[in-house]
Protein backbone atom coordinates (compact mmCIF):
# COMPACT_ATOMS: atom_id res chain seq x y z
CA UNK A 1 0.00 0.00 0.00
CA UNK A 2 3.09 2.07 -0.34
CA UNK A 3 1.54 4.10 -2.94
CA UNK A 4 -1.37 5.06 -0.63
CA UNK A 5 -0.44 8.06 2.44
CA UNK A 6 -3.43 7.81 5.01
CA UNK A 7 -4.79 11.24 5.95
CA UNK A 8 -7.29 10.53 8.35
CA UNK A 9 -8.96 7.39 10.01
CA UNK A 10 -11.94 8.22 12.65
CA UNK A 11 -13.84 4.99 14.60
CA UNK A 12 -18.22 4.98 13.49
CA UNK A 13 -20.28 2.42 13.76
CA UNK A 14 -17.78 0.04 14.86
CA UNK A 15 -15.83 0.20 11.65
CA UNK A 16 -13.15 3.02 10.30
CA UNK A 17 -14.04 6.69 8.13
CA UNK A 18 -10.33 6.77 6.62
CA UNK A 19 -9.49 9.19 3.86
CA UNK A 20 -6.27 8.55 1.94
CA UNK A 21 -4.02 10.42 -0.77
CA UNK A 22 -1.92 9.42 -3.72
CA UNK A 23 -0.49 10.64 -6.58
CA UNK A 24 -2.81 9.87 -10.11
CA UNK A 25 -1.39 8.96 -12.73
CA UNK A 26 -4.85 9.98 -15.09
CA UNK A 27 -5.05 13.20 -13.22
CA UNK A 28 -1.40 13.85 -12.94
CA UNK A 29 -1.99 15.56 -9.14
CA UNK A 30 -2.20 14.19 -5.81
CA UNK A 31 -5.86 13.72 -5.07
CA UNK A 32 -8.18 12.58 -1.75
CA UNK A 33 -10.23 9.66 -1.46
CA UNK A 34 -12.58 8.18 1.32
CA UNK A 35 -13.04 4.69 2.31
CA UNK A 36 -15.11 3.70 4.34
CA UNK A 37 -14.33 -0.39 6.14
CA UNK A 38 -17.09 -1.65 7.82
CA UNK A 39 -16.49 -4.01 11.56
CA UNK A 40 -17.03 -6.99 8.84
CA UNK A 41 -13.72 -6.13 7.17
CA UNK A 42 -12.13 -6.45 10.61
CA UNK A 43 -9.64 -9.35 10.72
CA UNK A 44 -9.43 -9.14 6.64
CA UNK A 45 -10.65 -12.93 6.30
CA UNK A 46 -13.92 -11.99 4.49
CA UNK A 47 -14.20 -10.42 0.80
CA UNK A 48 -17.04 -7.60 1.27
CA UNK A 49 -19.31 -5.55 -1.27
CA UNK A 50 -17.86 -2.30 -2.59
CA UNK A 51 -19.72 0.48 -3.64
CA UNK A 52 -18.25 4.02 -5.05
CA UNK A 53 -19.79 7.19 -3.87
CA UNK A 54 -19.58 9.88 -6.31
CA UNK A 55 -20.27 13.43 -5.23
CA UNK A 56 -22.15 16.94 -6.63
CA UNK A 57 -21.03 20.50 -7.83
CA UNK A 58 -18.70 22.38 -5.15
CA UNK A 59 -17.74 19.23 -3.21
CA UNK A 60 -14.56 17.43 -2.04
CA UNK A 61 -14.36 14.22 -0.45
CA UNK A 62 -15.60 15.03 3.10
CA UNK A 63 -19.45 16.17 2.24
CA UNK A 64 -20.16 12.94 1.32
CA UNK A 65 -18.57 10.81 4.56
CA UNK A 66 -19.80 14.13 7.25
CA UNK A 67 -22.97 14.72 6.15
CA UNK A 68 -25.10 11.91 5.24
CA UNK A 69 -25.04 9.07 7.88
CA UNK A 70 -24.29 6.48 5.43
CA UNK A 71 -21.74 4.39 8.00
CA UNK A 72 -24.81 3.05 9.99
CA UNK A 73 -26.04 1.72 6.58
CA UNK A 74 -22.64 0.42 5.37
CA UNK A 75 -21.87 -1.14 8.56
CA UNK A 76 -25.02 -3.28 9.14
CA UNK A 77 -24.43 -4.40 5.59
CA UNK A 78 -21.06 -5.33 5.80
CA UNK A 79 -20.34 -2.80 2.44
CA UNK A 80 -17.15 -1.02 2.00
CA UNK A 81 -17.61 2.67 0.63
CA UNK A 82 -15.44 4.56 -1.61
CA UNK A 83 -15.89 8.45 -2.33
CA UNK A 84 -13.22 9.72 -5.25
CA UNK A 85 -13.14 13.92 -5.31
CA UNK A 86 -14.76 15.68 -7.48
CA UNK A 87 -12.19 17.43 -10.08
CA UNK A 88 -8.30 17.13 -10.39
CA UNK A 89 -6.92 19.50 -7.31
CA UNK A 90 -4.02 22.29 -7.34
CA UNK A 91 -3.41 22.09 -11.36
CA UNK A 92 -4.34 25.42 -12.14
CA UNK A 93 -5.26 25.64 -15.56
CA UNK A 94 -6.35 29.31 -16.71
CA UNK A 95 -9.80 29.71 -15.96
CA UNK A 96 -10.77 26.94 -13.28
CA UNK A 97 -11.48 28.53 -10.40
CA UNK A 98 -13.98 31.12 -11.97
CA UNK A 99 -17.71 29.20 -11.30
CA UNK A 100 -18.58 26.74 -8.59
CA UNK A 101 -20.32 24.36 -11.64
CA UNK A 102 -16.97 24.04 -14.00
CA UNK A 103 -13.39 23.46 -13.61
CA UNK A 104 -12.27 22.82 -9.91
CA UNK A 105 -15.04 20.40 -7.80
CA UNK A 106 -16.65 20.49 -11.10
CA UNK A 107 -15.30 17.64 -13.39
CA UNK A 108 -18.66 15.88 -14.30
CA UNK A 109 -16.61 12.42 -14.08
CA UNK A 110 -16.59 12.83 -18.08
CA UNK A 111 -12.75 12.44 -19.57
CA UNK A 112 -11.99 15.72 -21.46
CA UNK A 113 -10.63 15.91 -24.88
CA UNK A 114 -10.77 20.00 -25.55
CA UNK A 115 -7.55 21.92 -24.82
CA UNK A 116 -6.35 22.60 -22.11
CA UNK A 117 -8.50 20.61 -19.61
CA UNK A 118 -7.44 17.10 -21.73
CA UNK A 119 -4.21 16.67 -20.05
CA UNK A 120 -6.35 16.34 -16.17
CA UNK A 121 -9.61 16.42 -16.49
CA UNK A 122 -9.99 12.61 -16.93
CA UNK A 123 -12.61 11.98 -14.23
CA UNK A 124 -14.23 9.18 -15.98
CA UNK A 125 -10.68 7.39 -16.52
CA UNK A 126 -9.90 8.05 -12.75
CA UNK A 127 -13.15 6.71 -11.27
CA UNK A 128 -13.94 3.80 -13.43
CA UNK A 129 -10.20 2.44 -14.31
CA UNK A 130 -7.33 3.73 -11.78
CA UNK A 131 -9.22 4.15 -8.58
CA UNK A 132 -11.81 0.84 -9.53
CA UNK A 133 -8.14 -1.13 -9.79
CA UNK A 134 -6.33 0.76 -7.28
CA UNK A 135 -9.27 -0.52 -4.38
CA UNK A 136 -9.04 -4.14 -5.73
CA UNK A 137 -5.27 -3.96 -5.29
CA UNK A 138 -4.22 -1.80 -2.09
CA UNK A 139 -7.58 -3.72 -0.23
CA UNK A 140 -7.34 -6.89 -2.00
CA UNK A 141 -8.03 -8.92 1.60
CA UNK A 142 -11.76 -7.33 1.81
CA UNK A 143 -12.63 -6.31 -1.48
CA UNK A 144 -14.87 -8.71 -3.14
CA UNK A 145 -13.95 -7.79 -7.02
CA UNK A 146 -17.16 -9.65 -8.29
CA UNK A 147 -19.62 -7.11 -6.09
CA UNK A 148 -19.17 -3.69 -6.94
CA UNK A 149 -21.84 -1.01 -7.16
CA UNK A 150 -21.75 2.46 -7.28
CA UNK A 151 -24.25 5.78 -6.31
CA UNK A 152 -23.83 9.37 -6.65
CA UNK A 153 -25.50 12.77 -6.20
CA UNK A 154 -26.55 15.70 -8.49
CA UNK A 155 -23.43 15.63 -11.25
CA UNK A 156 -22.24 12.46 -9.51
CA UNK A 157 -25.68 11.01 -9.40
CA UNK A 158 -25.13 11.32 -13.50
CA UNK A 159 -21.69 10.27 -12.82
CA UNK A 160 -22.66 7.05 -11.36
CA UNK A 161 -25.37 6.52 -14.15
CA UNK A 162 -22.66 7.45 -16.96
CA UNK A 163 -20.28 5.15 -15.53
CA UNK A 164 -22.10 2.45 -15.44
CA UNK A 165 -24.23 2.48 -18.66
CA UNK A 166 -20.73 3.48 -20.76
CA UNK A 167 -19.45 -0.14 -18.50
CA UNK A 168 -21.74 -2.78 -18.70
CA UNK A 169 -20.88 -5.38 -15.68
CA UNK A 170 -18.58 -2.77 -14.16
CA UNK A 171 -21.01 -1.96 -11.61
CA UNK A 172 -23.67 -3.92 -10.45
CA UNK A 173 -26.15 -2.02 -8.93
CA UNK A 174 -26.86 1.82 -9.59
CA UNK A 175 -28.62 4.44 -7.90
CA UNK A 176 -28.61 8.64 -7.69
CA UNK A 177 -29.77 11.38 -5.47
CA UNK A 178 -31.37 14.21 -7.57
CA UNK A 179 -29.04 13.14 -10.54
CA UNK A 180 -28.77 15.66 -13.69
CA UNK A 181 -30.15 12.66 -15.93
CA UNK A 182 -29.98 14.21 -19.70
CA UNK A 183 -27.20 17.21 -19.66
CA UNK A 184 -27.24 18.13 -23.49
CA UNK A 185 -30.92 19.45 -22.29
CA UNK A 186 -29.58 21.77 -18.97
CA UNK A 187 -27.27 24.40 -18.68
CA UNK A 188 -25.01 22.81 -16.19
CA UNK A 189 -24.56 20.04 -18.52
CA UNK A 190 -24.14 22.63 -22.00
CA UNK A 191 -21.88 23.83 -20.38
CA UNK A 192 -19.75 21.69 -19.43
CA UNK A 193 -19.84 19.08 -22.10
CA UNK A 194 -19.00 22.05 -24.40
CA UNK A 195 -15.76 23.23 -21.57
CA UNK A 196 -14.67 19.67 -21.84
CA UNK A 197 -15.59 18.40 -24.89
CA UNK A 198 -15.82 21.28 -27.38
CA UNK A 199 -19.15 21.99 -29.74
CA UNK A 200 -19.38 19.17 -31.41
CA UNK A 201 -22.76 17.97 -29.79
CA UNK A 202 -22.20 14.30 -31.45
CA UNK A 203 -19.62 13.67 -28.83
CA UNK A 204 -21.84 15.13 -25.85
CA UNK A 205 -24.28 12.37 -26.53
CA UNK A 206 -21.62 9.63 -25.83
CA UNK A 207 -21.45 11.21 -22.23
CA UNK A 208 -25.20 11.55 -21.39
CA UNK A 209 -27.59 8.97 -19.55
CA UNK A 210 -30.61 9.76 -21.19
CA UNK A 211 -28.67 9.17 -24.65
CA UNK A 212 -26.61 6.40 -23.52
CA UNK A 213 -29.66 3.87 -21.97
CA UNK A 214 -30.96 3.91 -24.55
CA UNK A 215 -28.03 1.93 -26.91
CA UNK A 216 -27.38 -0.11 -23.37
CA UNK A 217 -26.46 -3.52 -23.89
CA UNK A 218 -25.23 -5.38 -21.43
CA UNK A 219 -26.63 -7.29 -18.02
CA UNK A 220 -29.46 -6.57 -16.55
CA UNK A 221 -29.75 -3.16 -15.02
CA UNK A 222 -32.72 -1.37 -12.42
CA UNK A 223 -31.35 2.02 -12.06
CA UNK A 224 -32.93 3.92 -8.89
CA UNK A 225 -33.87 7.55 -9.01
CA UNK A 226 -34.59 9.44 -5.73
CA UNK A 227 -36.02 13.09 -6.50
CA UNK A 228 -37.04 16.00 -4.00
CA UNK A 229 -40.27 17.64 -5.12
CA UNK A 230 -38.83 20.97 -4.43
CA UNK A 231 -35.50 20.95 -5.12
CA UNK A 232 -34.48 24.20 -7.09
CA UNK A 233 -32.35 22.77 -9.47
CA UNK A 234 -35.12 20.50 -10.55
CA UNK A 235 -37.84 22.93 -10.23
CA UNK A 236 -35.20 24.57 -12.78
CA UNK A 237 -35.03 21.97 -15.35
CA UNK A 238 -31.30 21.14 -14.53
CA UNK A 239 -32.27 17.80 -14.17
CA UNK A 240 -34.62 16.11 -15.85
CA UNK A 241 -35.30 12.56 -14.43
CA UNK A 242 -38.60 12.14 -16.62
CA UNK A 243 -36.61 12.66 -19.90
CA UNK A 244 -33.97 9.59 -18.43
CA UNK A 245 -37.70 7.66 -17.56
CA UNK A 246 -38.78 8.05 -20.81
CA UNK A 247 -35.67 6.39 -22.62
CA UNK A 248 -35.68 3.88 -19.81
CA UNK A 249 -39.27 3.31 -20.29
CA UNK A 250 -38.80 3.35 -24.45
CA UNK A 251 -36.27 0.50 -24.08
CA UNK A 252 -37.30 -1.58 -21.55
CA UNK A 253 -34.36 -0.57 -18.94
CA UNK A 254 -35.85 -1.18 -15.53
CA UNK A 255 -36.44 2.18 -13.97
CA UNK A 256 -37.78 3.32 -10.10
CA UNK A 257 -38.15 7.28 -9.71
CA UNK A 258 -38.44 8.13 -5.89
CA UNK A 259 -40.69 11.62 -5.88
CA UNK A 260 -39.84 12.70 -2.50
CA UNK A 261 -42.13 15.38 -1.59
CA UNK A 262 -40.99 18.49 0.20
CA UNK A 263 -37.33 17.88 0.00
CA UNK A 264 -34.88 19.91 -1.31
CA UNK A 265 -31.25 19.32 -3.57
CA UNK A 266 -29.30 19.31 0.05
CA UNK A 267 -27.68 16.26 1.88
CA UNK A 268 -30.91 16.29 4.28
CA UNK A 269 -32.53 14.55 1.34
CA UNK A 270 -29.80 11.94 0.64
CA UNK A 271 -29.43 11.31 5.15
CA UNK A 272 -33.30 10.70 4.94
CA UNK A 273 -33.45 8.26 1.99
CA UNK A 274 -29.40 6.81 2.11
CA UNK A 275 -30.83 4.01 4.20
CA UNK A 276 -33.01 2.94 1.18
CA UNK A 277 -30.34 2.76 -1.41
CA UNK A 278 -28.36 0.94 0.26
CA UNK A 279 -30.79 -1.63 1.17
CA UNK A 280 -31.32 -1.48 -2.59
CA UNK A 281 -27.46 -1.88 -3.29
CA UNK A 282 -27.56 -4.64 -0.37
CA UNK A 283 -30.06 -6.84 -2.23
CA UNK A 284 -28.22 -6.92 -5.74
CA UNK A 285 -24.99 -7.18 -4.32
CA UNK A 286 -25.25 -9.84 -1.66
CA UNK A 287 -27.78 -11.78 -4.00
N1 LIG B 1 -23.09 26.55 -4.95
C1 LIG B 1 -24.40 26.26 -5.45
C2 LIG B 1 -24.98 25.01 -4.84
C3 LIG B 1 -24.15 23.84 -5.14
C4 LIG B 1 -24.78 22.59 -4.60
O1 LIG B 1 -25.96 22.53 -4.21
N2 LIG B 1 -23.99 21.55 -4.60
C5 LIG B 1 -24.49 20.29 -4.15
C6 LIG B 1 -24.21 19.27 -5.21
S1 LIG B 1 -24.86 19.79 -6.77
C7 LIG B 1 -23.78 19.89 -2.88
O2 LIG B 1 -23.71 18.71 -2.57
N3 LIG B 1 -23.24 20.85 -2.14
C8 LIG B 1 -22.44 20.59 -0.97
C9 LIG B 1 -23.18 20.31 0.28
O3 LIG B 1 -24.41 20.50 0.35
O4 LIG B 1 -22.53 19.87 1.25
C10 LIG B 1 -25.31 27.39 -5.15
O5 LIG B 1 -24.93 28.19 -4.31
O6 LIG B 1 -26.40 27.45 -5.74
Amino acid sequence: MDQLSLVSSNKIFGGYQKVYSHQSSELKCKMNFSLYLPPQAEGGDVKLPVIFYLSGLTCSEQNFITKSGFQRYAADHGIIVVGPDTSPRGVKIPGDDESWDFGVAAGFYVDATKEPWSTNYRMASYVNKELYELIQQAFSNVVDPERIGIMGHSMGGHGALISTLRNPGLYKSVSAFAPICNPIQGPWGTKALTGYLGDDKSKWVEWDATELVKKYDGPPLTLLIDQGSIDQFYLDKQLLPENLVEACRSVGVPVILKLREGYDHSYYHIASYIGEHFDFHAKILKA
